[in-house]
C-alpha cells in the first residue's frame, strides 16, 4: 500500500480515515450438494469493505477476475496463507490506485468447504467517503463523487444480482466512460 499511496500514507491518513473502521468476521460454510456438477457456490461480487482478509480451506474454489484479461483466475489455497483483498470503499477512497477485485467461488467437488472472511470496514454508522486531494494526485481526474457508506450499502442490498458493471462505479463514479 505504501508503494501505491506514497510514503506518508500511514502518518497522514491512517488515523483520520481508517482508525474508526470496524472488523466483522463472516464464516462461510459450503455444504456438500449430492452432485458432482461444477457450481458457482458464491456468485461474483466485490466486497463492501476497505480491506478484506480471507482464509479458505484446502478445498479451494475461490476465483478472482483479472482486470487485464477479463478472465477468472483460480486462487489456490496455500497452507498458512491469508488473502488480502481490497474492498469497494478503498477503491473509491484511493481513486482506483487500489482495485476492488471481483471474485466468486466455484466448487468442482462434492465436498464441504469452509472459508473465513474478516472485513475491515467503515462501521454501521454513516460516513462520507471521499478521496483526499493528495491521493488523487495533481493533474489526475477524480473518479468518484463523495458518497455515504450507508447509502452505498442500501444500493448494494436493493440491487443484489442486478448490477452488470462495477457496483461502486455505478453508484458514485463520475466518468461515463468508466462504466
Ligand atoms: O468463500 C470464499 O472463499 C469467498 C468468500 C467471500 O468472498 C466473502 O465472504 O465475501
Ligand atoms: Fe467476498
Amino acid at each position: 500500500m505504501k508503494l501505491l499511496l506514497g510514503d506518508n500514507f500511514e502518518n497522514k491518513f491512517y488515523e483520520s480515515e481508517f482508525s474508526k473502521c470496524n472488523g466483522y468476521i463472516r464464516i462461510n460454510r459450503y455444504a456438500p450438494r449430492n452432485s458432482n456438477k461444477e457450481i458457482e457456490a458464491f456468485g461474483k461480487h466485490t466486497d463492501i469493505s476497505c480491506v478484506t482478509i480471507l482464509f479458505q480451506d484446502e478445498i479451494g474454489g475461490l476465483q478472482m477476475k483479472s482486470k487485464r484479461r477479463d478472465e477468472w483466475i483460480d486462487v489456490k489455497p496455500l497452507e498458512d496463507a491469508l488473502l488480502v483483498n481490497i474492498g469497494d470503499f478503498m477503491q473509491a477512497w484511493s481513486n482506483e490506485r487500489l482495485r476492488s477485485a471481483e471474485h466468486r467461488v466455484v466448487l468442482k467437488q462434492n465436498v464441504k468447504r469452509f472459508s473465513l472472511a474478516f472485513f475491515w470496514t467503515f462501521g454501521d454508522d454513516d460516513r462520507e467517503v471521499y478521496a483526499p486531494r493528495e491521493v488523487v494526485g495533481e493533474g489526475n481526474t477524480r473518479l468518484y463523487k463523495p458518497f455515504s457508506t450507508k447509502e452505498y450499502r442500501a444500493f448494494r442490498e436493493n440491487n443484489y444480482g442486478k448490477i452488470v458493471g462495477t457496483p461502486i462505479r455505478e453508484f458514485a463514479g463520475v466518468l461515463e466512460s468508466q462504466h
